[in-house]
């Protein structure tokens, strides 16, 4: 925070308000300079796990002190993913295989939602106990049919690591990390670039908000010179309902935003580019015999070719497309992202579709090449760069 004296001679008030105006222009030239990117979806689609890999992949990661910090979290998350599981097995009728566990269950319900006081070798074996009941492990199958973490079963199935007193949470144990986002976050990075764009480096502004219903009325805080949307879709919620609303499907309620997102006035001037995430959680889920008919029976009458999970994620891709397809001209295929161009009131408006794993560091690292490509070419030349 600058200081600034009370008492100053009228050269000195001087020098500091020139000192002011350099600033304030040094701060506008990188605003203008900056290409700024706007994280929206609804809750736990993956928008701070995109945000972490852009430190792992631009920034420098993450200090020691920082994962440290990580550890709290991440025993938290345990946690409160072997607490959901244990708590949602008598409604759901299931009960524990081996009588022997009775006694760990007890004593995690008895420990709360709130975790313990401390996570010692006694806390650690009950739940490592429980982690390997068979009752257990239905009950976690299940766990569409309750609010679960995405990370439920990497975190237990480490649960000797994470249990060690010397524990470090490597890069892949924070991007599994669930903490919910609550107002604005913001990073910047800078990016090579050819040398006749701003000397060689591109700066980014990336903005993190928070997905969940009652976070959303904050975003608009953010929408003045956003260049482009980075929407992003858990593909694998397609059977779950939200946290924040138990009555309301999460693939359906993302839909419902991104149309929202695609129509805002307040955003015609924004590239937007879809990210279809949780690839790898789809992947598991149509492979394990779910389907997304029930949820939409639409897809009873998609055809696609491919196995089943591939035809579920182009209908998911569909679902979205057709929102942006109301007025379609064209359509082009570009390497692997397709573009749709629609006449929005003056202007064409591009929407891009990007099959994403956010948890991926290579995965992520590619569609970033392909979006940032995209960006320079596209966006630079609206705002008159090229
Ligand atoms: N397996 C898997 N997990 C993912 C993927 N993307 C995100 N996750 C996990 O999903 C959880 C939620 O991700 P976040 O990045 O916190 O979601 P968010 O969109 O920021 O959520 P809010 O802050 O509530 O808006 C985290 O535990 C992530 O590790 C993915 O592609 N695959
Ligand atoms: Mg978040």
């Amino acid at each position: 925070m600058r200081l600034i004296p009370c008492i100053k001679s009228y050269d000195e008030g001087v020098d500091h308000s020139k000192q002011i105006d350099r600033e304030i222009k040094e701060w506008i030239k990188t605003y203008n300079e900056a290409i700024k990117l706007l994280l929206l979806g609804t809750g736990e689609s993956g928008k701070t796990t995109i945000i972490k890999q852009m430190r792992i992949l631009h920034i420098k990661g993450f200090s020691h002190s920082e994962r440290m910090a990580m550890t709290t979290h991440i025993h938290f998350n345990t946690h409160e993913a072997i607490y959901e599981i244990i708590q949602n097995m008598p409604p759901l009728g299931i009960g524990l295989q081996n009588p022997k566990n009775v006694r760990a269950q007890e004593y995690l319900l008895k420990v709360g939602p709130e975790g313990p006081q401390e996570y010692n070798e006694e806390y650690f074996d009950n739940v490592r106990d429980l982690w390997q009941d068979g009752g257990v492990r239905e009950c976690f199958k299940r766990s569409n049919e309750y609010q679960l973490i995405d990370s439920a079963e990497y975190f237990l199935d480490r649960i000797d690591l994470i249990g060690k007193e010397d524990y470090v949470p490597s890069d892949a144990d924070i991007l599994r990390c669930r903490r919910k986002t609550t107002g604005i976050q913001k990073i910047e990075f800078k990016v090579k670039v050819p040398k006749s764009v701003h000397g060689g480096i591109q700066e980014f502004w990336m903005f993190d908000v928070g997905g969940q219903r009652g976070e959303r009325k904050k975003w608009i805080q953010v929408f003045e010179g956003i260049h482009a949307i980075w929407f992003v879709v858990a593909c694998s919620d397609f059977d779950q309902t939200l946290r924040e609303d138990n009555s309301q499907n999460r693939l359906k309620e993302a839909l419902i935003l991104f149309e929202d997102v695609w129509q805002s006035r307040f955003l015609l001037e924004a590239g937007l580019i879809v990210f279809l995430n949780k690839q790898d959680l789809l992947e598991t889920k149509i492979k394990q015999g779910r389907s997304i008919a029930p949820y939409f029976p639409k897809y009873n009458h998609f055809e696609a070719p491919g196995d089943e999970y591939t035809r579920t994620k182009l209908f998911i891709r569909s679902l979205f497309a057709n929102l942006t397809n109301k007025k379609r001209e064209r359509r082009e295929v570009i390497a692997s992202a397709e573009r749709f161009v629609v006449l929005e009131a003056s202007r064409a408006r591009e929407c891009y579709f990007h099959f994403t794993t956010a948890t991926d560091t290579d995965n992520v690292r590619t569609v970033f090449r392909d979006v940032h490509q995209m960006i320079l070419t596209h966006i630079l030349s609206n705002i008159g760069v090229y």
